[in-house]
């Protein structure tokens, strides 16, 4: 980021260990992360104002964007920061304000660039929402107060946040702490690389999974501003809304498990077909990846193509939620969300490979189990979801919103007859249902019975295409019970050692099964599958 790293020095050395520093603290212990994020995740939803008629009109995007920033604000620089409304806000227009100045340094010559760069760069975004001027003189006086604290803590003898006292303490270690702390004690890298480190990794953790991650099924190859956004500004709660028929289903596993395992990493391992419908949202709407060859020259790949190519995938035009998890019944390889193969590169391949894809992954469960736990989301009738959001902007890879879409959310009703009784909120109550051509089994015992929300008082939902779906009955029909079983087998022997298997594989090209080969997965897996038999 132009202005950030001390002049001529080039890259800085602090970005080849960051991603050593998600590894060995966001990656490896990310069981200590879920709580913090979870309790977030629960305080973006209470934020939510509603009105004196009961409403609150909230921008998906807009939703999406925050609880994300929050929750990843809690990794990266604890709690009180987390719950700074001036911080926060500064987070999320810093990380529009960087793609907006990089775009308009992307207009300036090469040759021109070391004269006006840094000018350039202050000027960019001046005086419009997204000043990334403004926006990082709060960071930074946020940053600087909180390094501040850091150094008081570090002058008291014994309090020194090492590796010892690490391992000691279930608390996560917030990651702006670990890299001040690491460049206080081993002299590695100077103060504003650490600053620089921390603005990079902000828009690497939180644009990426507001945006690519909890807006899965949208269109990342951007048209120019005013142009048709047809499907590019969706949300995940209106992307799940025009494909209603996967609601009941998720809802309904991450009820269970969230049940059984709390808000925790085994829960969040064991939300197979949730990891499915993620998989397959990222599959059809991949984020740009780069490499760089030699210094000015992009080589596009072609995530996109390859990830709807026939030559990998049957059908691939169709979105298919369940698809991964029928590729696992079936024996194949790669097919949890955050597993990395040729055929799927939104992650990325080899030792760059994403290590904050475990945290990404757990994250989006965790929201979006939050959100059908507490929401019923039915996509919008007047078209408000279909236009461009006026004043955003949009570019090849990146989309700036003004955060001018409205939904309107209705709060909690309260109906205490019955526990299992649930009353979902409505997103958008004007709402009709999506048509989709996924074909729901029909099954003649419940035809008759009202579908999915008896309590939301009105008989749309009845028009709603429903899938059954219980853990603890017989498979789905799409699913023969043997590879059922042997499916859920696999995810529990996957859960139980899951910390040893995500120590093992960020950035290293090969699937998260820790010292698994695929051979080894394929074989466990069909082994399961006759002992099912
Ligand atoms: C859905 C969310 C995410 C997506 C789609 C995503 C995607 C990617 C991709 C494609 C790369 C590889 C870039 C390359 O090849 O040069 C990457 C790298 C990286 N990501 Fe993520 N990411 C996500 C979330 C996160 C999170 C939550 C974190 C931090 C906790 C993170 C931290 C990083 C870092 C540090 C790198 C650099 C790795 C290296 O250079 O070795 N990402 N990400």
């Amino acid at each position: 980021m132009p202005g950030y790293f001390p002049p001529g020095g080039g890259w800085p050395a602090v970005a080849k260990t960051t991603p050593g520093v998600i590894r060995g603290t966001v990656h490896k212990h990310l069981d200590r992360y879920i709580p913090a994020m979870s309790e977030a995740i629960l305080t973006q939803l209470r934020a939510l104002q509603f009105d004196e008629s009961g409403e609150c009109t909230i921008s998906c995007f807009e939703f999406a964007y925050s609880v994300v920033a929050r929750s990843g604000s809690y990794a990266m620089v604890g709690e009180r920061l987390a719950n700074n409304e001036e911080y926060l806000r500064a987070v999320k227009e810093h990380i529009l304000g960087m793609i907006m100045t990089t775009r308009v340094q992307f207009l300036v010559p090469d040759w021109l660039k070391k004269y006006i760069g840094g000018f350039i760069s202050r000027l960019a975004t001046i005086g419009t929402r997204w000043d990334m001027h403004a926006s990082r003189k709060i960071l930074l006086k946020h940053f600087d107060a909180r390094a501040a604290e850091y150094r008081d803590e570090m002058a008291c003898p014994g309090n020194i946040n090492d590796k010892d006292d690490f391992k000691s303490t279930d608390k996560p270690v917030e990651i702006f702490r670990w890299l001040f702390e690491s460049s206080v004690l081993r002299h590695r890298w100077s103060y504003p690389e650490v600053l620089g480190e921390m603005l990079l990794l902000q828009f690497a953790f939180i644009y990426t999974t507001g945006y690519v991650g909890l807006n899965p099924t949208h269109n990342l190859v951007m048209k120019p501003r005013g142009a048709d956004h047809q499907q590019a500004l969706y949300g995940a709660l209106a992307e799940l809304a025009r494909q209603p028929e996967y609601i009941q289903p998720l809802r309904e596993e991450v009820e269970a498990v969230l049940a059984e395992y709390g808000a925790t990493v085994p829960a969040c391992d064991r939300m197979i077909l949730l990891d499915s419908f993620l998989k397959e949202c990222q599959r059809l709407h991949p984020p740009a990846a780069r490499i760089t060859l030699k210094p000015g020259t992009h080589v596009g790949v072609p995530s996109s193509w390859i990830q709807r190519s026939s030559a990998y995938y049957e059908d691939p035009e169709t979105f298919d939620g369940y698809r991964f998890v029928k590729r696992a019944a079936a024996g194949a390889t790669n097919t949890r969300l955050v597993d990395l193969s040729p055929d799927y590169l939104v992650f990325g391949m080899g030792v760059h490979a994403c290590p904050g894809r475990w945290m990404a992954s757990a994250l989006m469960k965790l929201v979006i189990a939050e959100l059908l736990i507490r929401f019923d989301i039915l996509s919008g009738a007047e078209g408000s979801s279909q236009g461009p959001l006026i004043g955003s902007l949009s570019f090849e890879e990146f989309y700036v919103p003004n955060f001018g879409l409205k939904r309107t959310l209705l709060p909690p009703r309260t109906n205490s007859s019955s526990p299992r009784t649930r009353t979902y909120q409505l997103l958008n109550p004007s709402a009709v249902a999506a048509e989709t051509c996924m074909k729901a089994p029909r099954n003649p015992e419940t035809e008759d019975e009202p579908a999915s929300h008896p309590e939301s008082g009105d008989d749309r939902s009845s028009n709603l295409t429903r899938i059954e779906f219980d853990f603890a009955a017989p498979p789905q029909p799409f699913l023969d019970p043997p590879a059922w079983e042997a499916m859920l087998k696999r995810s529990r022997t996957k859960s139980s050692s899951g910390e040893e298997n995500r120590a093992g594989g960020a950035g290293e090209g090969r699937a998260s099964g820790g010292s698994e080969t695929p051979q080894d997965q394929r074989e466990e897996l069909e082994f399961s599958i006759s002992l099912a038999g």
